[in-house]
């Protein structure tokens, strides 16, 4: 007889009667029936492996343990690669990110910058000759790379880097060395044990000339005997350089010297992607627990309601479950800006690269740190069993907020995108997503606050923050302050206008997404409701920067407030489904709190039988120093 599948009858009733086909919005996030059929698939393959399951849980396990145990797993997993139903690409894509890939391994995957930033820069800035020699053996892992930029001294002022590599007319070789301690690589992954070559960036210097940072093949290891190539501490190696400028001995300068910097770039694009999928786990794990954990007293002498239906809760969770569409529309649509910026570069063409460098440093800069803020409230709505270790959020969260560090610390790169809004601003020129900055500010100040009207408001508040960002920079200006001062002072104004252009992009991504989107009504209907939900919420936040730009009044945002509180309730019946809709398998979500049958106590009590502390009734530690202490008579 088959085994009566459990489902917590709280969450059964959940899904009973929606209104709308899960299928549809799994299709869309997918990018279509075909692509869904394809992960599947392709999770099946992986996830079914006997080979890559964790013997014990590797919060158990020792530094060295876990780096050898995922080392093992990432190692198979490139043996899986050849057979895998869904293709080596789309295979190496879902392994690198937040989804398929984590499941898997983790504490980290060990060759993850050999595939997003090692092979990336070779295929951005190589020569042909240089791929030729090098793509193939990267692809058939015949080397395994990584990205080595940041050093002990510097990681956000690349102008700073102290690494140098000399070039040598005579021998027409470069000499990379480190001159300082603080010019050791620092924070590399893979860089300690695993990698045998690196991606080097270092400061180009020919004929006693600074050319500026480019990057350099290095070998770091043996490649049989994996020690340390002689000198690899001072790095007085033979490197070659990337996508050599250095044509019989002279330099020859790059049409934009920040193509160097494109492989930068390209995982920006990424990491929009991939905070958003560890935003969906973090969001279906807490929506699923909510609805399953029932605790206190809403009506008096009533049963102990789901905590899901306190508008509280509600305030804390569906946000962060509209921002999951959000951030995917966003991120949908910097890729496309991504590929087509990129494939007209190849072309020699640079017009879209300022808007794509503006457009990946919002994005990543806002994805990354809502998406930390939001993991942490989901965190903290699940009460003491969202901090245990097996609940998955701490990992989740330590795998967002590094996303607000790495790739461009969060700050940096908000005044990247401010120098590029100012620019716009007084140049009166610049692309597509700056568009807005160009001439005056249409439509009236008056607030109208339908879907329309608000998007209206947001448009109006970036457009407001840059100019009165301006208005600070000419104050200081006139105040005699030269140009790098006043910028300083400025800082506070140019990092809020970049924000608010970034939540105006992630806005209207959505707003139009649904315009132009072929959805059925039902889907339609529910969607509307987050992204309305969602840019409420946002305002409602972020009133300030509204009140400073708009005629927006008490009364507009007493009729928001009610707005919002009203899509909590219309929601709320939904939300079980919205995240089904996202079909993360329980292996992905790796939480007992999240598992799709609701079935919590008991997993949550499994997994603290795991524990080598539950492996014995008394620690053999009692006899060594705590029975002494008890007969101490202290
Ligand atoms: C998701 C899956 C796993 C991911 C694993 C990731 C593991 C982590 C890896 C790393 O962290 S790798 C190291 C990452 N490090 C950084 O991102 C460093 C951040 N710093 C910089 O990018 C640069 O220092 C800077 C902040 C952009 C400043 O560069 P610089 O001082 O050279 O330029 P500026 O003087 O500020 O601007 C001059 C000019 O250049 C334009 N520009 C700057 N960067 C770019 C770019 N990348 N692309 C195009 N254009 C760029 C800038 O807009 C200015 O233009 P104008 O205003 O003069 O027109
Ligand atoms: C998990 C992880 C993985 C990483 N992987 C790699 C890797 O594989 N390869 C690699 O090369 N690097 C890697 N890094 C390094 C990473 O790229 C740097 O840490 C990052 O670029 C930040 O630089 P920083 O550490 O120098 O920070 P700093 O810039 O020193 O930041 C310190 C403070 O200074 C502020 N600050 C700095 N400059 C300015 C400014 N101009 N205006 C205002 N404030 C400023 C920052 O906002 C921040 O508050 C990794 C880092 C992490 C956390």
């Amino acid at each position: 007889m088959s085994k009566e599948i459990y489902e917590n009858p709280d969450l059964k009733k959940e899904r009973q009667n929606c209104p709308f086909n899960k299928e549809e919005i799994t299709h869309l996030l997918d990018g279509g029936k075909e692509k869904t059929i394809e992960r599947k698939q392709l999770e099946n393959y992986i996830l079914s492996d006997e080979q890559l399951k964790d013997a014990v849980p590797m919060e158990y396990l020792s530094h060295a343990d876990k780096y050898a145990e995922e080392l093992r797993k990432a190692c198979l997993l490139m043996h899986k690669l050849a057979d895998s139903p869904a293709g080596q690409v789309p295979t190496l894509r879902a392994l690198m990110g937040a989804g398929l890939g984590s499941a898997v391994l983790k504490e980290g995957n060990p060759l993850a910058l050999h595939y997003v930033m090692f092979i990336p820069a070779l295929m951005g800035q190589g020569t042909i000759d240089q791929q030729a020699k090098w793509l193939e053996k990267a692809y058939n892992l015949n080397m395994i790379g990584t990205y080595a930029q940041t050093e002990l001294g510097h990681g956000t002022f690349l102008r700073g880097l102290e690494t140098r590599a000399t070039y040598d007319p005579k021998t027409q070789e470069f000499i990379l060395e480190s001159p300082s301690l603080t010019a050791y690589k620092w924070w590399p992954g893979s860089l300690g044990k695993t990698a045998n070559y690196a991606v080097v960036m270092a400061q180009l210097y020919t004929k006693g000339k600074c050319e500026g940072t480019h990057p350099f093949m290095v070998q770091l290891r043996d490649e049989e005997t994996h020690e340390p190539l002689p000198g690899i501490v001072n790095m007085w190696l033979n490197p070659v350089c990337i996508s050599s400028y250095i044509h019989y001995g002279t330099y020859v300068k790059p049409t934009n010297s920040k193509l160097s910097y494109a492989t930068m770039v390209f995982v920006r694009v990424v990491v929009c992607q991939d905070v958003t999928t560890n935003l969906r786990k973090a969001v279906t794990i807490a929506t699923r627990y909510s609805c399953v954990r029932r605790q206190s007293e809403l009506k008096p002498g009533d049963r102990e309601p789901q905590v899901m239906d306190y508008q509280a809760q509600q305030n804390k969770l569906l946000p962060p479950l509209a921002a999951t569409f959000a951030f995917q529309l966003a991120a949908d649509h910097l890729w496309n800006l991504y590929h087509t910026a990129n494939n007209n570069i190849e072309q020699g063409d640079l017009e879209l690269l300022p808007d794509l460098h503006g457009l990946s440093c919002a994005l990543k800069a806002l994805c990354s740190s809502e998406a930390a803020n939001f993991v942490e409230v989901c965190r903290q709505s699940c009460g003491g069993h969202g901090y245990m270790s097996c609940s998955n959020f701490p990992r989740i969260y330590g795998q967002v907020t590094a996303a607000e560090t790495y790739e461009g610390e969060n700050t940096v790169l908000w005044l990247q995108v401010a120098r590029y809004l100012v620019k716009t601003r007084k140049e009166q020129s610049g692309g597509l997503s700056v568009k807005y900055l160009i001439g005056e500010e249409k439509g009236p100040k008056t607030v109208d606050t339908t879907l329309e009207g608000i998007v209206k408001l947001y448009r109006r508040a970036a457009v407001g923050l840059v100019d009165v960002a301006i208005a600070e920079l000419d104050k200081s200006g006139r105040k005699g302050e030269a140009p790098h001062d006043a910028w300083n002072h400025a800082a506070v104004y140019l990092i809020k206008a970049a924000q608010a252009h970034a939540r105006l992009f992630v806005v209207e991504s959505f707003v139009d997404s649904l315009k132009e989107g072929k959805l059925s009504a039902p889907v339609r209907t529910v969607l509307s409701q987050l992204c309305e939900l969602f840019i409420i919420y946002w305002l409602l936040e972020r009133s300030g920067d509204f009140f400073l730009c708009s005629n927006l009044t008490k009364q507009d945002l007493l009729l928001l407030n009610s707005k919002y509180v009203e899509l909590l309730a219309a929601i709320r019946p939904q939300a079980v489904n919205l995240v089904d809709s996202f079909d993360l398998r329980d292996e992905v979500l790796n939480s007992p709190l999240g598992c799709w049958d609701g079935n919590v106590y008991q997993r949550l009590f499994d997994e603290a039988a795991k524990s080598p502390l539950n492996q014995s009734n008394v620690h053999e530690s009692f006899h060594k120093y705590l029975k002494p202490l008890l007969k101490s008579n202290l």
